[in-house]
């Protein structure tokens, strides 16, 4: 949807004025978000939008069909998504679990809620600060199909004229940078080449 979107004619019509609609207020939302976690970080509440993190936006939606022997399968395979933030909408079905404190914990459905994952890049970028999140979804026995919508904000797969590396506010001689700089392109096609599986991409990029 950014920084290319597309002409609503390419978008299928029962789905093309909400997806637009969707992915601007989205977009608003990641902003509100990237702002807070630049004043978390103790910079100015533009730094992050400064960098370009909230330029691209790609919205994916997923469909997990109902499974009769969840058990034998896994819906989503453990990954951390590449780019800066992922806001998830999920439905009430449930089966989404994040990594945290050394074990896998459920990501409750709360109707109005949104999940915002923390990516590689913005792992990258803090140094570490932020930790790009371990996630899952599980496949489910219930009678009706889950539904989520998974917005990325990233650059995916495009030129983008700004190298990204650790922000220099963020380091010192105790905490010198622990990646090399790259590109929201570079970063990408090396993130899908490896596919989703249990190692990182960041590993590729440390120093
Ligand atoms: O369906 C979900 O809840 C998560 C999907 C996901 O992790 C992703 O698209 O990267
Ligand atoms: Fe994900």
């Amino acid at each position: 949807m950014a920084p290319n979107p597309p002409q609503p004619d390419e978008l299928p019509p029962p789905c093309r004025d909400i997806l637009l609609e969707y992915s601007n207020q989205v977009r608003e939302l990641g902003r509100s978000v990237l702002k807070l976690m630049s004043e978390a970080l103790g910079l100015e509440s533009n730094h992050l939008l400064d960098m370009g993190c909230a330029e691209g936006l790609s919205v994916a939606s997923h469909y997990y069909p109902p499974c009769p022997q969840p058990e034998l399968t896994i819906g989503t395979y453990e990954h951390t998504d590449a780019g800066f933030i992922t806001i998830l909408q999920q439905d009430q079905i449930g089966g989404l679990k994040v990594f945290y404190n050394n074990e896998w914990a459920d990501v409750p459905t709360i109707p109005g809620a949104f999940v915002v994952n923390g990516g590689d890049l913005l792992q990258l970028i803090t140094n570490d600060n932020f930790v790009s999140s371990r996630h899952k979804v599980m496949a489910n026995k219930t009678a009706d199909p889950r539904i989520s919508v998974a917005s990325f904000f990233m650059r995916y797969l495009t030129d983008a004229p700004n190298v990204l590396a650790p922000i220099k506010e963020l380091l010192s001689e105790d905490n010198p940078a622990k990646y090399r700089g790259t590109t929201e392109k570079e970063f990408s096609i090396y993130f899908h080449q490896k596919g989703l599986d249990e190692t990182s991409a960041l590993s590729h990029f440390k120093i």
